[in-house]
């Protein structure tokens, strides 16, 4: 039996992912495509931001990032998939953006059932070129330039995304940074995730043994590459918002701590339903249509450090009088 290729589609938070699996959802390619979505933080926003069609289905595994809820987690997504294996003809799993792709990639040699049923294609890791550079520069290993660093290393093909946001020579600049982290992989230049998708999936670029030969214990290797001090606070509002006093509070928020909000979006309950991205000092707020029948709640999640989850809660409930606000954290 032929086996199921699977692309496994990393980044860090905000590079992306979530806009090039839309564009590979939307895209008219021919391809029947599975969807595993996994994301850090406990309010499932991706969840209600991928575009699905009839012909696709999209897995949730909320929690923490991918890596370390489990490879029985994703082991069962992938059973179950079997199981309607006739419905698709190829895996797409988007880690979270805290995730290491690793130990998602090693599930595909180390468990004999999947290993047997499914095809490890190639590793593609998402780059943000407006952030990458920062990033890069902060600590080694377990923070946040060790974790990015190692979502390029391990990558089979690189897009660059974002280089809207870049001159060109900044672009040259990158390149030259992404090759002295991985010297095989493509490089892909990409605005909003526009991309052959002939460059992405069906590739066959990963290579268990030039893996192994620059990682000998790479199949044995269970740590992780996290940053422990980035933490989500996820908040939930259950009365309409004001939009004026909202982005009054996000504009002073992010001219304060833009540094340290590494990623934030939301559905926001203001006259209209409305979605909230963002990435440290960039946001975009996008209409969403009316709310229908269902009663307006907003639900926002920060990742990010030193985030005072009492402050928030108390400063964002002011943007409508008697808002009732409650929220949670986790790291
Ligand atoms: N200017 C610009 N913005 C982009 C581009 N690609 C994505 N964005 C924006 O960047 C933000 C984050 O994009 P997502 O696709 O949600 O990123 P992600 O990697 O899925 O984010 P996580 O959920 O944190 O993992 C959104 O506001 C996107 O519209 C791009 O090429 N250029």
């Amino acid at each position: 039996m032929t086996k199921i290729p699977v692309t496994v589609l990393t980044g860090f938070l905000g590079s992306g992912k979530t806009t090039l699996v839309n564009h590979i959802l939307t895209a008219n390619h021919g391809h029947r495509i599975a969807v595993i979505e996994n994301e850090f933080g406990d309010i499932p926003i991706d969840n209600a931001l991928v575009l699905g069609g009839d012909e696709k289905i999209i897995e949730m595994s909320n929690g923490c990032c991918l890596c370390c809820t489990a490879r029985t987690d994703l082991i069962e997504i992938l059973q179950s998939l079997l199981r309607r294996r006739e419905r698709f003809d190829r895996i797409l799993i988007e880690t979270s953006g805290m995730a290491d792709p690793n130990p998602v990639a090693q599930t595909f040699f180390v468990d004999d059932e999947v290993s047997a049923a499914f095809a490890l294609d190639a590793i593609v890791t998402l780059v943000d070129a407006r952030h990458v550079g920062s990033h890069l520069e902060e600590g080694e290993h377990d923070g946040v330039g060790g974790q990015v660093s190692n979502q390029i290393a391990f990558a089979d093909r690189i897009v660059l995304n974002k280089i809207d946001l870049v001159t060109e020579p900044e672009i040259e600049e990158l390149r030259a940074r992404l090759r002295s982290v991985n010297a095989t992989a493509d490089i892909i230049p990409s605005s909003y995730g526009d991309v052959d998708l002939d460059d992405l999936l069906g590739i066959n670029a990963f290579d268990l043994n030039r893996t192994v030969a620059a990682d000998p214990d790479w199949l044995e290797d269970e740590s992780h590459h996290h940053d422990p001090t980035l933490e989500s606070v996820s908040l939930e509002l259950g009365c309409p918002l004001d939009r004026a006093a909202f982005e009054q509070w996000l504009t002073a928020l992010l001219a304060e701590r833009g540094d340290d909000l590494y990623r934030f979006k939301g559905i926001l309950a203001f006259d209209r339903r409305t979605v909230l991205q963002g990435v440290h000092r960039m946001y975009e707020l996008t209409d969403a249509g009316e709310w229908g029948a269902a009663p307006p709640v907003s639900k926002l999640v920060l990742i990010g450090r030193n985030l005072d989850r009492a402050e928030l809660t108390d400063t964002v409930s002011r943007c409508h009088a008697g808002a009732a606000v409650t929220s949670s954290s986790t790291s």
